[in-house]
């Protein structure tokens, strides 16, 4: 008899498999057997944290892992061990969520719109949390607000949070209820301090540098999916900061663009890349004002960074 489960951690051999029992959740330690191979030999595991499993129980009472369900999908980190692969380091997100700063540290559109781009090519739902919104002064408050309608006219909700305002703490629990969530953002703009207020046991160093240890030398670390009081779960993963765009071609890019793809369909040619080329449906909707100048000069950047790996 078989039963069905999550990893929510994991230390290389071992898997933390949590599983329903009765109303309440049980973790079991569990092995993968050797006969579990890597399909895809672009991957270094093949069994990820976030990975719904259907697992057996043995006398000792550890588990031995069975099936693998299919991934809904995946953020994968280049391999830190193997010169070559990629390591998966969540699987099935529900959303991630991008978290910058209005002030110390300024918002960041470049890391905004490449993460963004990743989400799109990793088909994993975005939001955007603009924190610290209790720094903002009158004067900015027009631009924030444009910035708000931008992300939210192309379908990243934009919650405007701060530490010091619960009710916006409010709005963002009940976004993560049930789910299963990431934050990813530059250092300094709040991640920590926001999930220690959504989740007061996790209770994690607010500032400090967790991705490395006191010698300044990268620790690998495994993510980790932490249990919400509220139901869902928060994917804590140092190792976050490293992931980029992975296998993206120039001429790909502008399918993770939404606001690009009813207009790439009118390029004369079909690799395209919109930066240059005759008969181009893309820039002519940028010169008509159809695509948001910033958006088409982060598209730009990122291009440049693709072509130039
Ligand atoms: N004014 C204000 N300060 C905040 C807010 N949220 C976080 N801070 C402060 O910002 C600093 C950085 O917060 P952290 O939570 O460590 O930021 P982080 O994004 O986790 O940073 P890394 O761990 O380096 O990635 C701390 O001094 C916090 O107290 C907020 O909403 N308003
Ligand atoms: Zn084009």
């Amino acid at each position: 008899m078989t039963h069905r489960g999550r990893i929510v951690q994991s230390t290389g051999q071992w898997y933390e498999v949590a599983y329903a029992q009765g109303d309440d959740s049980q973790t079991i330690s569990c092995r993968l057997p050797g006969r579990f191979r890597l399909e895809d030999h672009k991957l270094t595991n093949p069994i990820a944290v976030g990975d719904y499993v259907h697992f057996s129980r043995n006398d000792d009472g550890s588990g031995s892992i069975e099936e693998i369900e299919d991934r809904q999908n995946y953020l994968i980190r280049e391999s830190t061990h193997h010169k070559e692969g990629n390591q998966i380091l969540v699987s099935n997100i529900d959303c991630a969520y991008v978290v910058q700063s209005i002030k110390k540290p300024n918002i960041k559109r470049g890391f905004l719109d490449r993460f963004l781009v990743t989400c799109e090519a990793y088909q994993i739902p975005a939001r955007i949390i603009l924190n610290k919104m209790d720094l903002a002064e009158d004067k900015d408050k027009p631009h924030i607000d444009n910035l708000a309608e931008l992300y939210d006219s192309l379908g990243y909700n934009v919650l405007l949070t701060s530490i010091k305002d619960e009710e916006s703490l409010e709005r963002l629990k009940e976004d993560l209820q049930d789910k299963t969530s990431v934050f990813v953002g530059p250092s300094g703009v709040g991640k920590t301090s926001l999930l220690n207020h959504i989740e007061p046991s996790i209770n994690h160093k607010v500032g400090a540098v967790s991705d490395y240890n006191e010698k300044g030398v990268h620790t690998t670390t495994f993510a980790k999916l932490l249990p919400l009081q509220l139901g869902g779960y928060l994917v804590d993963t140092p190792g976050l900061r490293e992931f980029g765009l992975v296998n993206i071609e120039p001429w790909e890019l502008s399918l993770f663009f939404p606001e690009m793809l009813e207009f790439r369909q009118q390029c004369k040619f079909n690799n395209c890349t919109h930066s240059h080329e005759p008969g181009c449906g893309v820039m002519e909707a940028f010169e008509e004002g159809h695509i948001h100048p910033d958006r088409y000069d982060s598209y730009l950047n990122i291009l440049d960074s693709l072509e130039n790996d």
